[in-house]
């Protein structure tokens, strides 16, 4: 339950506090959050003190355990105060605040530590209200919404197949799942979904932080202040197997890994989280960070009926290594088919995966220019990489190899193979990580020069222009 009193003698900032029952996050929760008009930050915090379910703290008390804080209306920093449709909730107030009084839970130490506090905002209205969630520091919060992507009329297209060719559906032992309903071909596009919730990885990956409770309240918050479909389909995300099945347990092995101002967050797209792993998938995803949506493209050709899948992890890894990573992180034992295979088999890849990275390794040396050139066969080791990436059905990762085929025939002269090479990669790369990749350039670069030489484009003169 909850009641509201006003705060600090002002009819526009009330308190609302409210004491949660024990059992969540292994005892009471005393809840205090300032609620301001729009344009300032709500504080929200949290009674640490632990207390059995016969010691509920009185009302009086539990307003006591409320830090005590400014009453000047604060205001979120610009650029990013029209893109909240929500009161934004900090851990702690962003900016200036009383010297902190010691609190019957100690806060004074959480108050007084410097640093930036854990700010949520909510946007009811991002690509037409779809809605979405941040959960992070307000300087990186500010980076992230102040994005075009927050102040356009209408969303962006987004290209996706209609109907979808695929259907969720129950597989045995892995709960739900994505299966095609008609042939799939390598490029065509499976997900375009814009994320739904951004949550810096301090909010729910290591328990034993401060304020983590705090944040983990936050985190619940935001996916309940989601709009409907956006908040049911976060909810209806399966947690770990054999672990809590709480929020942040779901949102552990669901969410996908995304740096924002150079630390480490946790992005959700409930619908494309539905994909099982393979350590062989069928499919190749990335995330676009100017428009904040998730793509996912299928790597080969997929049969109807056939399960749809993405890789969790790094598929250059040896099997038992692989099985060890899918274990600790998603609780569940890998049987793809690439893991069923008889052991003589698993070697045989296993000792394809080392001599991928090594060949990589050597690349990566000879096109430091720590090597001169011509000292290692570049083409050659290219050529014998495509081949290996084939045999390891690494379809989804393969346009990795065709950059680097491209870049090595035109280093060794041969026009008409860099320019097949390029041609390639050019459209490898934007299925497997879009349009801002960098060696898009690179291989733009190399059709065009190449084109040139071979005498199938007339060059480009600025200066007669
Ligand atoms: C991102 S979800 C995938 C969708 C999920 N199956 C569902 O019902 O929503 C990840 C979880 O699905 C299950 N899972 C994914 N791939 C699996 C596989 N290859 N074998 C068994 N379980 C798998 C695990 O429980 C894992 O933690």
């Amino acid at each position: 339950g909850g009641s509201e009193i006003e705060f600090g003698g002002r009819s526009d900032l009330r308190l609302k506090y409210s004491v949660d029952g024990p059992g969540h996050y292994n005892g009471s929760n005393h809840i205090c959050q300032l609620h301001a008009q729009a344009g300032q930050i709500a504080l929200l915090s949290l009674n640490h003190q632990r207390h059995d379910q016969h010691n509920y703290v009185p009302l009086a008390d539990s307003l006591h355990t409320c830090p005590k804080v400014s009453t000047e209306p604060i205001k979120w920093p610009a650029g990013a105060e029209n893109s909240s449709t929500h009161i934004p909730l900090c851990t702690r107030l962003p900016e200036s605040y009383d010297t902190p009084t010691r609190t019957s839970w100690g806060a004074e130490s959480l108050l007084a530590e410097q640093g930036e506090p854990y700010c949520l905002f909510t946007s009811t209205s991002f690509y037409d209200g779809r809605g979405i969630s941040v959960l992070t520091k307000p300087s990186i919060a500010r980076q992230i919404m102040s994005m075009p992507v927050f102040n356009l009329g209408a969303a962006p297209k987004l290209f996706q197949s209609a109907p979808p060719p695929f259907e969720i559906k129950y597989v045995q032992g892995k709960g739900m799942g994505v299966i095609a309903n008609r042939t799939i071909f390598r490029g065509e596009r499976l997900f375009a979904r814009p994320i739904v919730g951004i949550f810096h990885n301090d909010a729910f990956l290591d328990m034993e932080m401060e304020e983590y409770e705090l944040r983990t309240t936050l985190i619940e918050r935001g996916v309940d202040q989601l709009p409907d479909d956006a908040r049911e389909r976060v909810n209806a995300m399966i947690g770990k197997a054999g672990a809590k099945n709480d929020l942040v347990g779901k949102l552990d092995v669901n969410a996908f890994a995304e740096d924002f101002g150079g630390e480490e967050h946790s992005i959700v797209v409930p619908e494309t989280a539905r994909m099982n792993h393979d350590c062989r998938p069928n499919t190749m995803y990335y995330f676009d960070s100017e428009t904040l949506v998730h793509y996912t493209h299928a790597s080969r050709t997929i049969n109807a009926g056939e399960e749809i899948t993405v890789t969790y992890i790094d598929p250059l890894e040896s099997r038992a290594d692989r099985q060890v990573r899918i274990q600790n992180s998603w609780g569940f034992e890998c049987t793809c088919s690439h893991c069923s295979q008889t052991p003589l088999l698993t070697d045989a890849s296993d000792g394809r995966i080392s001599t991928i990275n090594r060949i990589w390794d050597q690349l990566r040396i000879n096109f430091s220019g720590e090597k001169k050139d011509g000292e290692v066969p570049e083409v050659e080791m290219i050529e014998t990489m495509v081949s290996m990436y084939e045999q390891e059905r690494l379809y989804a990762h393969i346009s990795d190899v065709w950059v680097w085929a491209a870049k090595a025939y035109k280093k060794a002269g041969k026009k008409w193979e860099a320019l097949r090479w390029a041609y390639q990669a050019e459209e490898g790369v934007l299925l497997y990580d879009g349009p801002r990749n960098p060696d898009l350039e690179r291989m733009g670069d190399i059709i065009y020069e190449m084109s040139i030489e071979l005498g199938l484009e007339e060059e480009d003169n600025d200066d007669d222009n």
